[in-house]
């Protein structure tokens, strides 16, 4: 126990939390820690109008307190936009352990965070995000029943990627189906950038359509790997904005369009499976528009992930989330007409959709 804590003098001469850009009117946030197992995790509730927040839980080294705490209310608040947007009835959540999961991870460190989750009586479901995996779910299942995505062999619906893969693949298309009246993907040349496990079966529905891929991925084991497995040619570095490329699929982590590359990009669609690819929704969507650059919002294409963990709680079989997922090209052409006709950045017409969505529901309920 420390003493000295109160001491006005030493706060930050910011509003740390509410006063927050990314905070968007969330709902709650949760700040978690457990001195014996290590553990600091925030979690998110941006709204729950439509339903529970679901969303995943994060394990990532931040280099700082902010930057978790930017990332958890950044991607809450894109859970509520997805699950609204892809007319499930849930809100949106989201949860971030502070560390390194390859070294700080442990089961009780994992466990303690489902005890957290416990605690919000079903106000939020966790599920697996970065740095996560269905066996760490099983743990949390453990200590609490708010939890998605555990194992298939304890009764969930297993690896969402595949899935979520499939999703950004349909959106990809119907991007391709706007922007030069086909969907069809053969020969055209699609740079995916992070070919974890998202990333990499992504490249495999690409190649089965005949696109020519390039990959790269910070980790070079992992690229090799995988350019290896699928004869594609892998890029090293992160200088690739001035590359040659008709679709720039960004799977790795959010922000990779931001002031530094927003003008170098020659892809002519963006469509990825990251979260908050923009670095400035606002302003980068406006900047895309304008440089005639199809963005099929993050938070629509890749909900298939989302579509697979909501069959758990709804007993959905695997053809209605293949269904549901497939979609996924339905509502992106949409949004992009609708984006078009209202010369509106694609991004902007799809957070219209999604809180027309809950504010009908709120509306509602109000009436009720
Ligand atoms: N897994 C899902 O079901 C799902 C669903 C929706 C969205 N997403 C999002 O998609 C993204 C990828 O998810 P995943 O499950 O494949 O994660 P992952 O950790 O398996 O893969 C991410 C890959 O990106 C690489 N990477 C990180 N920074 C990079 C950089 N600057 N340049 C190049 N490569 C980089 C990593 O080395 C890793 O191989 C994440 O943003 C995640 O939030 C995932």
């Amino acid at each position: 126990m420390t003493f000295d804590v109160l001491n006005p003098d030493d706060l930050l001469k910011v509003d740390p939390v509410f006063g927050q850009l990314s905070f968007d009117n969330h709902e709650q946030v949760v700040f978690c820690n457990d001195k014996d197992t290590g553990l600091k995790a925030i979690i998110g509730i941006h709204n729950t109008v439509l339903g529970p927040a679901l969303g995943g839980v994060r394990m990532w080294a931040y280099n700082s307190e902010w930057e978790a705490l930017n990332d958890t209310l950044r991607l809450s608040r894109g859970m509520t936009l997805k699950s609204a947007i892809t007319g499930l009835n849930l809100g949106g959540g989201q949860a971030v352990i502070i560390g390194d999961a390859k070294v700080h991870k442990t089961p009780d460190l994992t466990r303690k965070f489902g005890e957290f989750v416990h605690s919000l009586s079903g106000r939020y479901i966790t599920a697996e995000d970065v740095g996560m995996e269905p066996a760490d779910m099983d743990l949390v299942r453990e200590v609490t029943p708010y939890v998605t995505g555990m194992s298939e062999s304890k009764g969930g619906t297993g690896n969402p990627t595949p899935i979520a893969a499939f999703g950004v693949f349909m959106g990809m298309k119907a991007a391709a189906q706007f922007q030069y009246g086909s969907d069809v993907l053969e020969d055209r040349h699609v740079f995916v950038q992070g070919v974890g496990n998202v990333g990499e079966a992504l490249v495999e529905n690409l190649i089965n359509e005949g696109a020519k891929v390039t990959i790269t991925d910070i980790n070079k084991e992992r690229l090799a790997y995988v350019a290896a497995k699928y004869n594609v040619t892998a890029y090293e570095g992160q200088n690739f904005f001035r590359e040659d490329m008709d679709i720039y699929a960004p799977c790795a982590l959010g922000a990779t369009i931001n002031d530094q590359t927003i003008y170098n990009l020659k892809a002519k669609i963006i469509a990825g499976a990251a979260n908050n690819q923009l670095a400035i929704e606002g302003k980068h969507g406006a900047i895309l528009k304008e440089r005639g650059i199809v963005y099929a919002p993050d938070f629509l294409i890749n909900a298939g992930g989302l579509i697979n963990v909501y069959a758990e709680l709804e007993n959905y079989s695997r053809q209605e989330i293949i269904r549901q997922t497939e979609n996924i090209f339905n509502t992106t052409l949409e949004i992009l007409e609708r984006a078009q006709a209202k010369n509106l950045a694609t991004n902007q017409a799809a957070v219209e959709v999604a809180y027309e969505r809950i504010l009908a529901r709120k509306k509602e309920v109000q009436e009720k």
